[in-house]
Formats: structure tokens, C-alpha cells, sequence
């Protein structure tokens, strides 16, 4: 039986009608190639001996490579469909070769000419890359070009040809660009994944040696990864063994390189098997946003398939694929153990269902468990797991309760944060306090000492060391902090009330007297916002172990808290973590406004160094974000609803649509002036989605983790964003600016194609010079 490689449809994508065609024909060929209605036929006069075509229907045809390894399976390379006469002509043309200088799989163009050239022909080449030089010197002489982008970066045509393995021709492409805009616009024209690697690596002003192995080597994090103890080492992702790719030990065929070189991690970006009928579906529906079902960056995949000793943290920009990674990780680690318990959480319920919907895409056959300990994939905000917990261990976790909190929660309601509770007995013991009867101090010291530590006695907390927590208290000041948290706690047993922090404080104690834990692997997503109590609540849910955690977070989205250190919630992290650059979300344009508004801060990880905002690219480049004044006074809603107007008329589906605001009565009143002025728009609930032909508004924290074509976002204004925290404390002032920082950051990187920003007067100095 053939097997089939598929190779990623970038510029020919399949459309609707045709996938059911292409889906027959590739099935037919698996069962017989020769079978007489696939018509699959040889060219005459082809750059490739190995290219064929195939009959999809009557004016449709496949163009397909097949390669022959002695002793092994026949393998068909499936690179698209196109119209009889043009498919033939691109079967002609098209050679799939192992580039002969980075030994990476590509398809390339031949032209007519040059049909039965070798590739390495290296005398011709050199002659070509002198002639080239040699015109480029002359017309920069004329004062005809002005120095190309690349060439003030330092490169080459020669180094691009002889280094780093383009054809002149894509070299001299290259080589012309004028400007960083025009280089990320080649990005997409070259079809192979090796090529987009490499001229994103430039765009980064890596040396030459840094784009080759940015292209062929896999990331070497030996240095800060432990080694997994065999005894306790996960299974390896089971690679299908093929039966065309043998461990050679003869002189390779061309065939067999291609076939090995299948393997290789870039050539994984392009390059995929299509193992039976489910992995066709998916990668005939892998089209543009599907892509990352199927085709990972090598990084991407690099974290998807290591194991390691014990957890692992990945930071990332915004839209660097941190969730594209757990989901893929999560499915990968259920394929290798069935029985293995998996949770896959973040930090909201809503954010959960976003990874639920996800996973189903990428693999709707994984089994899904339905009750926390059970085998398979198990996906639930951090929250619900701990109520799951409560409510299964309902006798443990009240007995927890005396515990951690000094008291039961039975009969309790479960609420969010107690501001307000916090206000009142900062304002109740003044006098007392002084500067520390700050209600944030306070929610602070109870989050991150008290309910971490499980301090239920006033002698307990005198005697805690609060190392590390940044401010320093005298005996006399503990005891008034002490008498502060008493109170609180008072006030949330008379109102029968407990928090969510409490609850999973509660949960971390119950779930750690859960015989043999109720996880084997944790993937935890927007780690960034988790307080100590649900770091705590996790680590108990899986023991330490070989891929116990997993992490993915960004420092620069914590729109909420402080950063956790995580030695003392019991998560031993020492050196294992990684920054992944490449934003597969915005554009260049409207990353570079975001970043703005990181600017002038410092962004602390939870290890108390300092995070970097530098080296973030994206391949995409779009118009510039614009910011859209009215005058003082002036009604910004008008604003509102011609941009959207606009971008309706120009034919953007609604939905791909959002108006973000900071405050929730904005995102309501624009939903309902939108839909007054004849336009449907819907304000978001944390609970539900968007309607199909409407667009959405909603607040700007509820856009964490979501993503549109076309964002705009409400009232920037200097004044109003940040609001002015009159009254509170420096920290607090400056803990305020931060999480707004990265709340405008989150909110105008949710933007795929386009940002508009409106404010009233003038704008938000967050902004800075944007
Ligand atoms: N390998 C890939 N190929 C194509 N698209 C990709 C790939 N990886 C990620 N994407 C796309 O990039 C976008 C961002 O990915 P994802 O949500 O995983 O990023 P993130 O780092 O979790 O972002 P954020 O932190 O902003 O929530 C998504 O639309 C995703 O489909």
C-alpha cells in the first residue's frame, strides 16, 4: 500500500468544493495507485523524473512526486491541485530535491532551460553569483538602488547561495528588498518551510552560521534540562516506523534521502505523513488558520515532543504559539499513554472552553476524560478544578478547611477577590495601620504569605519568615496585620462567603491526600495570573515526577497579581525555561504598537529576573495601527461606528470583528449604539461566544487568550487609561500602571490584520510615541 506525504497548500489552498474530491482521490490511491481512474502518469520532458499527476475530476489534477526506495513502500508526495493544462506545467517544472547545502527537503521551480540541470552545479553557480554581484555593484554605482536591507545588515548574495542554500534568483529577491516590510513579504512568496525559516531569522539580523542552524539545528537546552532518569523517563512519541526510510548501510538512493529527510525538523513545517482517513481529513482542512494543527515551527515542535525530568516553563510573546504547543503536547502525551491522566488548565472557565473547542479541532478522535483522575485529556479552568475537588472530596476538603483557613467552609458561597472586604477593614483599622491599611497590602500578605503558609494562628504568622515579600514589618505591625486578617476572615464567616484563592488553597491540602495524585502530567496555560494558592492547588493535583508541569506564560500579559516565585509553592523550576520569539498572530506593525506600551516598565518572571521584550518578529506585515482622536467633548462612538462600518463594507465578516473597552458599561453601550445604527453587535459574556453575523464587544481583560481579524480599542485617553488611582500608595500606583501596561498590550495583540485605537482629547501616554 502507497503512503502519502502531504506538503503544506500555501499559495494553493483547496477550496470548499474541491476538498471532497481531493479527499476520494487520495484515499482511492492508498488502496491502489495503479487502479485505472486515478490516472496517475509520468511527463515527458520533466524537471523531475519522480513528478506524476493524477486525475481528481474532469478538469482537475493532482501534481504529485512518487518516490521508489529499493525495498521499501512507494511514496507519493502530494503537492496540490490545480486546472488540467496548469497542473501539467507545474508538474514539468517542479523538482523535490534535498537542498544541496542545508540538506533540507524542498520542492523548487526549474526553468524550462534548466529541466536537466543538477541542482549543485557548482561552477555554473558561481559564474551566476559573480554576474549578479557584478550588475548589483553597477546599478548601486548609478545611484540607481539604495542599499538594500540586507546589504546594511551585512549579508551577502554569495553568503544567501553558497551558506545557506537559495538559488541565485531567490537570493537576488532577497538581495533587493529594500526594506524590512518588503523582506517579510518574501516570507510567504518562498513555499518552502526552510526558506521562511531562514529569512525570518534575518529579519532577527541573525549572523549567517545563526540562520543555518536556525534552519537545521534542533534546540540544544541540554544545558539548563535535566537529563529524565530512565526509570521514570515517559515513552518517546511513538514515530511510526516506516517501512521506505530504513537505517541505511548502503549508499542512499535520492529516494531514501528525501524520504529521511522527511524527518528532519524543518522539513516537518512542510512536509507531513498522512496516516488513514482522520489525518486526511485534517490536513485538507489545515488551510490558513488550520495550519498550526498540522505544520509546527521546529521550536514548536521541539517542546511538543521533549520530555523532561520534572517541569518545564515556556515564555513566549503574545501569539508565539504557547497554546498551540500544550494542545499539541497534551495529544502527543496521551497518544504515547493512554492510561496517562492529563489536565490541561488556564486561568479562567472561558479560557478553558477556548482549549476544549481547540483540541477537538486538532484531534477530535483523543479521548477526553470526564472526571479529574481519570485517563485522558481533562480541561477545566484552575477554579473548577478545585470545585470538582470540593465537591468529590467533599468530607477531606472541609476537614482542609480547619486546616488552611482556621475554620469549615461548609454552607459557604464561593466568590472572587474581596475587595471590598479588604477596603473595609483597611478603612476600620486606619488608625491602626497607618500607611499598611492599603487593601491591595493586605490581599497581597493574605494571598502569597498567609494562605500559602496555612496560617491560622497569630503566633504562626509572627513567626513566618516574609523573605522576599518586598515589604518589611516590625513585631508591633505584624500583630495589627494579624488582628486585620482576623477581622476579614470574621467578616467572610458572617457573610458565609469564601474566596476562589481560599478554595484552592483548601484544594492544594485536600487533593495532596488523594492516593497516588489525580495527575500524571499538568499543562497550565496564562500561568502569568495564577496566584500561590492555585500554583499550590497544581502542584498537588500531579507529583513531582518526569513531566509533571508544564508552563506556558508571558510576564508581560499578567494583567492581574504578582509574580509567584515558584520554589515556594513547591514547583522546582531551576533553569528550565525557554522565550519563543516568532509571533504567528499580528503583524509586525501592530506588534511593534504593542510593545510600546511594555516600554518604561520592568516586567519581573516569578524568579524575580527581569523579562525581555526585545527580538519579538512576526512573518506578517500589515497597514500601521492608527490612533483616531476627537476633540474633548467630542463622541468617540461616532468614531466607533464608521470604522466598523467600514471595515463591514469592505466585506470583513462581523464576527472576526471586536470592540474592546476598559470599562464593561463601555462595551455595553457601544454593543447597543452599534446595533441601534443598524449594525449587529453582541456584548461578549465571560460564558459565551460570539453570534455568527454580529460583531463582538467586550471588555478588554475578557480578550486574554482570544483573537480577530480587526480590533478596535476604546477611549486610549490620557486621564481615563490608566484611570488615576487617587489616594493609594506608590506600590499600588505603580503595581496599577504595570497591569494596565499589559492589559493594552494583550488587548492590541489580539488583533490579527488590523488595530485602530480611539481616545477622546488626547492619547494615553502608555503609548508613548506610537
Ligand atoms: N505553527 C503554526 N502555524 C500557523 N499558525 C500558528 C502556528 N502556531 C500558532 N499559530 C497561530 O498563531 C496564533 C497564536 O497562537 P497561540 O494562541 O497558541 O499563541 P499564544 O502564545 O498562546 O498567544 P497569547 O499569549 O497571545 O494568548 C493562533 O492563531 C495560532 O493558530
Amino acid at each position: 500500500m502507497p503512503q502519502v506525504v502531504w506538503a503544506q497548500q500555501k499559495s494553493n489552498k483547496i477550496d470548499g468544493s474541491v476538498k471532497p474530491k481531493v479527499f476520494n482521490f487520495v484515499t482511492k490511491l492508498y488502496e491502489d495507485d495503479t487502479a485505472p481512474g486515478l490516472h496517475i502518469e509520468p511527463m515527458v520532458n520533466a524537471a523531475d523524473p519522480r513528478a506524476r499527476t493524477g486525475r481528481v475530476d474532469d478538469g482537475l489534477r493532482a501534481v504529485l512526486f512518487r518516490l521508489d526506495p529499493p525495498g521499501g513502500e512507494v511514496t507519493y508526495v502530494f503537492i496540490g491541485v490545480w486546472e488540467h493544462d496548469e497542473a501539467i506545467e507545474i508538474a514539468k517544472t517542479r523538482r523535490l530535491q534535498v537542498n544541496p547545502v542545508n540538506g533540507v527537503n524542498e520542492i523548487i521551480e526549474v526553468g524550462a532551460g534548466e529541466a536537466s540541470q543538477h541542482v549543485d552545479d557548482v561552477v555554473a553557480k558561481a559564474q551566476e553569483i559573480a554576474a549578479a554581484q557584478q550588475k548589483a555593484a553597477e546599478a548601486t554605482a548609478a545611484g540607481l538602488i539604495v542599499t538594500p536591507v540586507l546589504e546594511r545588515k551585512g549579508y551577502t548574495l554569495a553568503g544567501l547561495v553558497e551558506d545557506v542554500g537559495f538559488s541565485v534568483a531567490d537570493a537576488e529577491r532577497l538581495m533587493a528588498a529594500r526594506d524590512e516590510a518588503e523582506l517579510s513579504e518574501l516570507v510567504d512568496a518562498f513555499g518552502n518551510a526552510w526558506q521562511e525559516l531562514a529569512v525570518i531569522a534575518m529579519l532577527e539580523g541573525q549572523p549567517i552560521e545563526g540562520i543555518l542552524a536556525e534552519i537545521t539545528e534542533p534546540i540544544d537546552d541540554s544545558d539548563t534540562v535535566d537529563e529524565i532518569d530512565e526509570s521514570d523517563a515517559v515513552d518517546e512519541p511513538a514515530e511510526p516506523a516506516r517501512a521506505s526510510t530504513p537505517e541505511p548501510d548502503h549508499v542512499q538512493t535520492e529516494d531514501e534521502r528525501i524520504l529521511r529527510g522527511f524527518q528532519h525538523p524543518a522539513a516537518r513545517r512542510q512536509f507531513t505523513y498522512v496516516e488513514g482517513q482522520d489525518e486526511l481529513r485534517r490536513v485538507i482542512e489545515a488551510e490558513d488558520f488550520g495550519a498550526w494543527t498540522v505544520f509546527l515551527h521546529p521550536d514548536q515542535r521541539h517542546y511538543v515532543d521533549r520530555d523532561y525530568a520534572g517541569t518545564f516553563r515556556l515564555t513566549g510573546g503574545a501569539g508565539t504559539g504557547k497554546t498551540v504547543i500544550l494542545l499539541h503536547r497534551a495529544r502527543r502525551l496521551a497518544l504515547a499513554n493512554p492510561d496517562a491522566r492529563i489536565v490541561l488548565t488556564t486561568f479562567t472557565r472561558s479560557l478553558a472552553r477556548m482549549l476544549s473547542r481547540d483540541l477537538q479541532r486538532l484531534d477530535p478522535k483523543l479521548k477526553l476524560a470526564n472526571r479529574l483522575g481519570e485517563a485522558g485529556i481533562y480541561i477545566g479552568g484552575v477554579d473548577q478544578l478545585v470545585a470538582e475537588v470540593q465537591r468529590r472530596w467533599k468530607r477531606q476538603f472541609n476537614a482542609a478547611s480547619v486546616e488552611v483557613i482556621g475554620s469549615s467552609i461548609a454552607g459557604r458561597n464561593p466568590v472572587t477577590k474581596q475587595s471590598t472586604q479588604w477596603a473595609t477593614v483597611a478603612q476600620n483599622m486606619q488608625a491602626v495601620l497607618g500607611p499598611l491599611a492599603d487593601a491591595d497590602f493586605l490581599d497581597e500578605e493574605y494571598l502569597d504569605i498567609v494562605l500559602r503558609e496555612r496560617i491560622i494562628s497569630r503566633d504562626d504568622y509572627l513567626r513566618t519568615s516574609r523573605l522576599g515579600s518586598g515589604v518589611r514589618l516590625g513585631r508591633k505591625q505584624r500583630v495589627d496585620v494579624w488582628n486585620a486578617i482576623e477581622q476579614y476572615r470574621l467578616s467572610e464567616r458572617v457573610d458565609r462567603e469564601v474566596t476562589f484563592p481560599e478554595l484552592a488553597a483548601i484544594g492544594a491540602v485536600a487533593a495532596a491526600g488523594v492516593e497516588g495524585g489525580l495527575a500524571d502530567h499538568v499543562l497550565v496555560d496564562e500561568g502569568q495570573d495564577l496566584v500561590a494558592p492555585q500554583w499550590q492547588f497544581l502542584r498537588a493535583l500531579a507529583r513531582p515526577g518526569a513531566n509533571d508541569l508544564f508552563i506556558a506564560e508571558d510576564a508581560h500579559q499578567r494583567i492581574y497579581g504578582r509574580p509567584v516565585r515558584m520554589a515556594r509553592v513547591g514547583i522546582d523550576l531551576r533553569g528550565r525555561s525557554r522565550r519563543l520569539k516568532l509571533n504567528y498572530r499580528t503583524t509586525q506593525e501592530t506588534l511593534d504598537f504593542a510593545l510600546e506600551a511594555l516600554r518604561g516598565e520592568t516586567w519581573e518572571t516569578g524568579e524575580g529576573t527581569l523579562e525581555d521584550a526585545s527580538g519579538y518578529v512576526s512573518a506578517r506585515r500589515g497597514p500601521a495601527p492608527r490612533l483616531v482622536g476627537t476633540p474633548a467633548g467630542g463622541a468617540q462612538i461616532d468614531v466607533v461606528q464608521a470604522e466598523v462600518r467600514h471595515w463591514i463594507d469592505d466585506g470583513v465578516d462581523p464576527l472576526t470583528i471586536a470592540v474592546l473597552a476598559r470599562k464593561r458599561n463601555d462595551a455595553q453601550s457601544i454593543a447597543t449604539f452599534l446595533s441601534d445604527a443598524g449594525i449587529p453587535a453582541r456584548l461578549v459574556q465571560a460564558s459565551s461566544e460570539g453570534v455568527k453575523g454580529s460583531v463582538v464587544t467586550m471588555t478588554m481583560h475578557q480578550s486574554k487568550g482570544h483573537e480577530f481579524s480587526r480590533v478596535l480599542l476604546y477611549d486610549m485617553s490620557r486621564g481615563r487609561f490608566p484611570a488615576t488611582l487617587r489616594g493609594a500608595s506608590e506600590a499600588v500606583r505603580d503595581e496599577h500602571r504595570r497591569h494596565e501596561a499589559a492589559l493594552l498590550y494583550v488587548s492590541a495583540t489580539r488583533a490579527r490584520d488590523e488595530l485602530v485605537v480611539t481616545y477622546e482629547g488626547e492619547v494615553t501616554g502608555l503609548l508613548g510615541d506610537a
